[in-house]
């Protein structure tokens, strides 16, 4: 099977500096060579070169930050992940920040419309241009995969294409209280840390996947928010939130995926490597290598 690594250095979506280089610290870490080594034949054709507006070009639209530029990235992304997977391939974006997966999640149903999405990550990502507080885009993918909130003539191009039952979360414990109504009032399935504590993750990817995936047919595209691991686990992220995911926890949830056979997109997002010491800046690439290995078929026993 054939792998598409999307190197995408991004950081529009939120305002710290170094998530734009999360792709090359995981690259030059050997991910691609590592992946070979699990079987994958590997395509890697660079990391994707977004150029720039200027901010006079790109004012905000209401509170929303860089639109224009998150806007146009997304939709650039949209049309690689779905050439790649219209190709047989498994697109793995790197970011980055989250806002991408609004392209990811897009060129994923291009090719999928079957398709459900499992979020794993401290925040909801869902809020409206009107609900959001900070008007990072990177808090907001999934209103617009969904359809929610006032139409922005930006973003036109991205199509409702996810339904909230096709859409399960994985260790929220950061929900604004925009995100929580938007969450009842769709019916959307969210599994947070309580219910990790509760079930045991073992139970939660279970019923998340029954949620989602009941026969267990359906294409699954995984965005992975490394911020859902416990900041000690992943230290080096933009908006880290106390009592995440363990390092297991975290492994768990991708190897599992994995062994349903139905994992058809990949995404690991927001490995800022400017952001901690260098030790924990090592360790937080280290943890989104290995979280794509065991999504991508790394066993612990072979
Ligand atoms: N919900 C937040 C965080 C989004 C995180 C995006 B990511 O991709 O990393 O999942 C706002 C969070 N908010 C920040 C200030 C705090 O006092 C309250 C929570 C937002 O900016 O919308
Ligand atoms: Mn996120
Ligand atoms: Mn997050
Ligand atoms: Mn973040």
């Amino acid at each position: 099977k054939t792998l598409a690594i999307v190197g995408c250095p991004f950081s529009g979506g939120q305002a710290k500096l170094g998530v734009d280089r999360g792709p090359i610290h995981l690259v030059q870490a050997g991910l691609p060579e590592q992946l070979s080594e699990l079987g994958w034949k590997v395509l890697f054709d660079g990391h994707h070169q977004f150029e720039e507006i200027d901010a006079a070009s790109d004012p905000p639209i209401g509170k929303l930050k860089n639109p224009r530029l998150v806007s146009r990235v997304c939709e650039a992304i949209a049309k690689v992940v779905g050439e790649h997977a219209k190709k047989g391939q498994l697109p793995l974006t790197l970011g980055g920040d989250h806002s991408l997966a609004m392209g990811t999640i897009s060129g994923t149903f291009e090719q999928y419309p079957d398709a459900c999405v499992v979020w794993v990550d401290a925040h909801g990502d869902i809020n409206t241009a009107e609900t959001t507080d900070s008007g990072n885009i990177h808090g907001m993918p999934v209103s617009f995969l969904l359809g929610l909130g006032s139409k922005i003539p930006e973003f036109s191009w991205v199509k409702p294409l996810l339904k909230p039952e096709r859409l399960v979360y994985i260790g929220l414990r950061d929900v604004d209280a925009g995100e929580k109504k938007i969450l009842k009032e769709n019916g959307i399935r969210a599994f947070s840390m309580h219910e990790v504590d509760k079930y045991g993750i073992g139970r939660v990817v279970e019923m998340a996947l029954d949620h989602v995936n009941p026969k267990r047919d359906r294409p699954i595209h995984l965005s992975f928010d490394v911020d859902a691991l416990d900041p000690s686990v992943a230290p080096s992220t933009g908006t880290p939130v106390r009592g995440g995911l363990t390092f297991r926890e975290g492994h768990y949830i991708c190897e599992a995926i994995y062994e349903t056979g139905c994992l058809v997109a990949l995404d690991i997002m927001e490995v800022n490597p400017s952001l901690a010491d260098e030790a924990e800046v090592k360790q937080t690439v280290a943890v989104g290598c290995s979280l794509a290995r065991s999504a991508l078929g790394e066993t612990l026993l072979g």
